[in-house]
């Protein structure tokens, strides 16, 4: 489905990832461990342009949620979608949503628990519950992958494992940056730790064990 064979990735200095080979098969997810700095953000960016390439359908949850704060949590999950239409009609959707649009991006927001604040400005979201706003968004748009830079970073750990499970039944395949160890060995099938820029394992979960833990972030 995914594929880098070789590549170099970075800045244009020397490279941050040298030499990724990886290869990512329809239905896995995978989560992407390593301390700040390690080059989560820079492979993930890699694979977006991977899957981009191949025309696939990519639903994304940046690092910074990349919401547009003076608009309400509904309109930023129309956004969602934006690309599959043309101008006028995202004009359209983003001044009056249709009912069809607004009841289905409310049935979104309704998966991440924000159905009270839907047509609250985002700009006075609490950070969970913007990145919660940003999940929606992915879920809105759906598509054969999602990828995520700690898409559940800022949420309550109570809701983060519910919000993970969701995550995993809408998206066939995923790529997910994870900070919580314990989110990664639930909600994934191969687990990626990444230090200084090498891969240290690339591992089915069920084989990441306290060592591993300790060598990538000890
Ligand atoms: N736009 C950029 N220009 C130059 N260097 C960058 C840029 N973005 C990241 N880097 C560098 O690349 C390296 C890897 O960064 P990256 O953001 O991929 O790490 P990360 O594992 O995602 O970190 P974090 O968990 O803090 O987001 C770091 O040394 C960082 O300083």
């Amino acid at each position: 489905m995914l594929r880098l064979d070789g590549a170099d990735l970075g800045y244009g200095g020397a490279p941050v990832l040298a030499d990724v080979r990886l290869h990512v098969a329809p239905g896995e997810r995978v989560a992407l461990l390593g301390r700040s700095g390690s080059g989560k953000s820079t492979l993930l960016s890699a694979l977006h342009g991977a899957a981009q390439a191949r025309g696939l359908r990519v639903a994304l949850v940046p690092q910074d949620a990349a919401l547009v704060p003076q608009l309400s949590a509904l309109r930023n999950v129309l956004m969602g979608r934006l690309d599959d239409h043309g101008a006028w009609r995202n004009l359209r959707t983003l001044v009056r949503p249709s009912a069809p649009d607004r009841a289905a991006a409310l049935a979104d927001l309704a998966r991440v628990g924000l159905t009270p604040e839907a047509d609250r400005a985002v700009e006075g979201l609490s950070g969970g519950q913007k990145q919660r706003v940003a999940l929606a968004r992915a879920l809105h748009r759906g598509g054969e992958l999602i990828l995520g830079d700690e898409p559940l970073s800022a949420v309550d750990p109570r809701q983060s494992g519910a919000l993970a499970e969701v995550l995993r039944a809408a998206f066939p395949t995923a790529i997910l940056a994870l900070h919580d160890v314990a989110i990664a060995r639930a909600f994934a099938t191969r687990v990626i730790g990444l230090r200084q820029g090498r891969f240290l394992f690339d591992l089915p979960v069920g084989d990441l064990d306290a060592t591993r833990i300790e060598a990538l972030y000890g």
